[in-house]
């Protein structure tokens, strides 16, 4: 996406009325978070439990997922964006500082890239600024795995690239919600989902993102790995990293408390 005049509305399709939910203190500062792929707001329950006493805490449905309209497709990275600066200005409530997880982190990137004006500062989760080229057809296979085979061919492995094996014993409760989430979900969304991660390639732009910056990336995530999390790290000047030991890919959901704890630290000293 390119730096945009941000008065200009032609950056891309915007998807109407997504759903959100919006929690806490009106007048506090803007905290808005954005769910992973076939995700919804719903999970972000503990986050939103440890924001709201001090934050204008909002949570919203990407267009396709939860209770959001399915967008017209193509849909991209630019798209994403775009609903994402609709939600900020709907709230009227100054920048924000965006919380992204896995995909809601490349949205992130994208708009602080686009309309900085909109951003008061990040907090990238388990997330990626670009892939090898080995990696991006990895993506475009999981397009093409739903297409072929329906929600159904991709639940058990993305629940064993999500969760570490010590929590799926420790808690299948989750897991089993997650899997009733994946099997619910739009395939055709999803794969248009993949299609659009499979285009990602922000790192070449990552110094230009000048806002404070915490990333967090679980220890074990096999699939949006450590060494993604000190990419973003290392480009984005200032960027503190956080690793969140013995959490994979879904940490806000393995390791609520320790995450939460490096939140607030970081929103607390914005
Ligand atoms: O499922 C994975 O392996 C990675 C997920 C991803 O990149 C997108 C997301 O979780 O939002």
């Amino acid at each position: 996406m390119p730096h945009a005049d941000p008065s200009s509305s032609a950056l891309a399709r915007t998807t109407p009325a997504l759903h959100q939910v919006r929690a806490g203190r009106r007048g506090a500062p803007l905290v808005v978070l954005i769910h992973a792929v076939a995700l919804d707001l719903t999970y972000w329950d503990r986050q939103i439990g440890a924001l709201a006493g001090s934050f204008d805490v909002i949570a919203y449905d990407l267009a396709g997922h939860g209770a959001s309209p399915v967008p017209g497709q193509p849909f991209g990275f630019d798209d994403a964006a775009e609903d994402l600066a609709r939600v900020l200005e709907a709230a009227g409530a100054g920048p924000a500082c965006l919380v992204g997880l896995s995909v809601g982190g490349m949205i992130a990137q994208t708009l602080a890239l686009a309309r900085p004006d909109l951003v008061r500062a990040l907090c990238l989760m388990d997330t990626v600024s670009t892939f090898a080229e080995a990696g991006r057809e990895a993506v475009r296979g999981r397009a093409a795995q739903v297409r072929v085979g329906g929600m159904e061919a991709i639940v058990v492995p993305t629940l064993e690239r999500w969760f570490t094996p010590g929590f799926a014993a420790r808690r299948p409760d989750v897991l089993d919600r997650v899997a009733k989430t994946l099997r619910a979900a739009d395939p055709d969304v999803h794969a248009a989902m993949w299609d659009m991660i499979s285009t990602l390639d922000v790192a070449p732009r990552l110094t230009e993102i000048d806002r404070p910056t915490l990333v967090m990336v679980g220890e074990k995530d096999p699939t949006t790995p450590v060494a993604a999390s000190e990419v973003i790290a290392r480009g984005i000047p200032g960027a503190r990293l956080e690793i969140i030991p013995d959490a994979s890919h879904m940490a806000p959901l393995e390791a609520p408390e320790e995450v939460n704890r490096h939140l607030l630290g970081f929103l607390n000293g914005l």
